[in-house]
C-alpha cells in the first residue's frame, strides 16, 4: 500500500523570497505527502550542506527517486532515509543536497501517515508517545545574522514555562510580541521585524532586556502563569576565531568574559533557556559554563552539535550542555533526527525542535516536537510561517489534524 510511485520536486519559495526545494510523494494507494527545506542564516559550520536548490533537485531526480520509486515503502522511514544517505554516499548529503534531502524525508513521511489515515504526529510517535506538549519559545526581539542593524544577541525569547495548555502558551508569546511593540513605541523606537518575525529594532542589548523583562512580567501578570526569558546568542556569530574574541557592537570579551557576562545574565534575568552562548567550537567553554549554571538554566547546543548524534556524543562526553535544538534540515533526514532526540533524552538532555529563519508554510516540526515528547518547539511567535507550525501544535492538542 505505501509503496512510493511517483516523487516529484520543485522550486517555491521561502520567506525570505529565495528558492527551497518541495517533495511531493505519492504511493501506490494514492497516499500523498508535501514538505519543503527550510534554510538558515546563521547557520552551523558542521551542519549538512544545503545546495543551491536548483542544484539539488537535479542531483536528487538522478541518485535519488530511481532508489525510492517503485522500491522503497512510505511507511518505512528508516528505510527512506537509509535510501537518501545511500543515494547521497557522503556524510553531509553535499551531492543531493540536505534541501532534497529533507524534503524528500518528510514528505515520504507525511504519505506514509496518510495512506495509514493517522496524523503525522501519530505516524511518527505511536501509540505509546508521551501525553505532553511542548512549550513553545517565541522569538520577540532579535537581530544577529537575521536583521541588519539591531541587537548583537541573535533571539531573545519568550518561553511560557506554566502555562496551562499550548494554546495558552501559543497566545501569551503573542501578547510578548505586542507587549514589547507598545514598549518600543512609548521609549520612541521605530522598528521593523526580522527574518523570524522578531522586532528588529535598532537598539543595544541592554535596552533590549530592559523591554523583553518588562514585557514579560506585563503579560505573566496579565495570564496569571510564569513566562520565562531566553535566549539564543549564536555565539558562533560573534566569535572572531582569530582574535579569540566575542566582537559585540561596544566592547569584545574573551571566552572566560564571556563564560562570566552569560553566567551574571542568567542570574540578572532567571533566564530559562541559553542557545549557542559560546561558539561552535569550544565545548571545553560550553561544559564550563553548564558547571556554573546548568542547574539554573538549559544550556542549549545549536551550531554547537547541528543535530548530529557524533557531535552529540561529544558533548555529552565532556559535559557541554544539557540541551539540544533539533533542526531535521541541519542532519538531512527526519530519521536521524530522531536517533539526536533519543540519544539527548536518555542522556537527560531536552530537546528543543526548531524551525529555521528561512521557512515556509510546512508544519512538520509540530508533528515531530509532538511525536518524540520534545519539551520544547522554537518556531517564532507570528508571521504566516511561523504560525503555521503554532497552529498545528493547537489543532494536533483539539485532536483536529
Ligand atoms: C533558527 C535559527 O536561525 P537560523 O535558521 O538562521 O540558523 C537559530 O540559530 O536557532
Ligand atoms: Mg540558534
Amino acid at each position: 500500500m505505501t509503496l512510493i510511485t511517483d516523487i516529484r520536486l520543485r522550486r517555491i519559495l521561502d520567506s525570505r523570497g529565495n528558492p527551497t526545494v518541495e517533495a511531493d510523494v505519492v504511493t501506490e494507494s494514492g497516499g500523498f505527502g508535501r514538505a519543503a527545506a527550510p534554510s538558515g542564516a546563521s547557520t552551523g559550520e558542521y551542519e549538512a550542506v544545503e545546495r543551491p536548490p536548483g542544484e539539488a533537485i537535479a542531483a536528487a531526480r538522478e541518485r535519488a527517486v530511481p532508489r525510492l520509486v517503485g522500491e522503497i515503502y512510505a511507511g518505512n522511514q528508516r528505510d527512506i532515509d537509509a535510501a537518501l544517505h545511500a543515494a547521497d554516499g557522503t556524510d553531509d548529503f553535499s551531492e543531493i543536497g540536505a534541501n532534497s534531502a529533507v524534503a524528500i524525508s518528510m514528505a515520504a513521511a507525511k504519505a506514509g501517515a496518510d495512506v495509514l489515515g493517522a496524523p503525522l504526529f501519530q505516524h511518527l510517535g505511536g501509540t505509546f508517545r508521551g501525553e505532553n506538549f511542548p512549550i513553545p519559545l517565541g522569538n520577540v526581539v532579535g537581530g544577529g545574522e537575521h536583521a541588519a542593524d539591531a541587537t548583537d544577541i541573535q533571539e531573545f525569547l519568550a518561553a511560557p514555562v506554566g502555562a496551562p495548555s499550548v494554546e495558552d502558551a501559543v497566545f501569551a508569546n503573542a501578547a510578548v510580541h505586542a507587549a514589547v511593540a507598545d514598549l518600543l513605541e512609548e521609549r520612541g523606537v521605530p522598528c521593523g521585524k526580522g527574518d523570524e518575525g522578531a522586532w528588529a529594532p535598532s537598539i543595544d542589548d541592554g535596552e533590549a532586556f530592559e523591554i523583553v523583562a518588562e514585557a514579560v512580567s506585563l503579560v505573566q501578570d496579565e495570564v496569571g502563569f510564569n513566562i520565562g526569558f531566553g535566549l539564543d546568542v549564536a555565539g558562533a556569530e560573534l566569535y572572531d576565531s582569530e582574535s579569540e574574541t566575542y566582537e559585540y557592537s561596544d566592547r569584545s570579551r574573551d571566552t572566560d568574559e564571556q563564560i562570566a557576562y552569560i553566567a551574571d545574565l542568567v542570574e540578572e534575568y532567571d533566564l530559562v533557556y541559553v542557545e549557542d552562548p559560546l561558539d561552535e567550537d569550544d565545548y571545553d567553554a560550553f561544559a564550563d559554563l553548564t558547571d556554573e549554571v546548568g542547574d539554573q538554566t538549559l544550556i542549549c547546543g545549536d551550531d554547537l552539535f547541528v543535530t548530529n548524534t557524533d557531535r552529540l556524543v561529544e558533548g555529552i562526553d565532556r559535559g557541554a550542555a544539557n540541551s539540544i535544538l533539533i533542526k531535521p534540515n541541519q542532519i538531512g533526514t527526519l530519521s536521524d533526527a530522531f536517533d539526536a532526540i533519543e540519544l539527548a533524552t536518555e542522556n537527560g538532555y531536552d530537546s528543543v525542535v526548531s524551525h529555521r529563519s528561512g521557512e515556509t508554510e510546512d508544519a512538520t516540526i509540530a508533528h515531530l516536537a509532538v511525536a518524540t515528547d520534545a519539551p520544547f518547539i522554537k518556531t517564532g511567535t507570528v508571521g504566516g510561517e511561523r504560525t503555521a507550525k503554532l497552529n498545528e501544535l493547537i489543532r494536533i492538542a483539539d485532536d483536529a489534524t
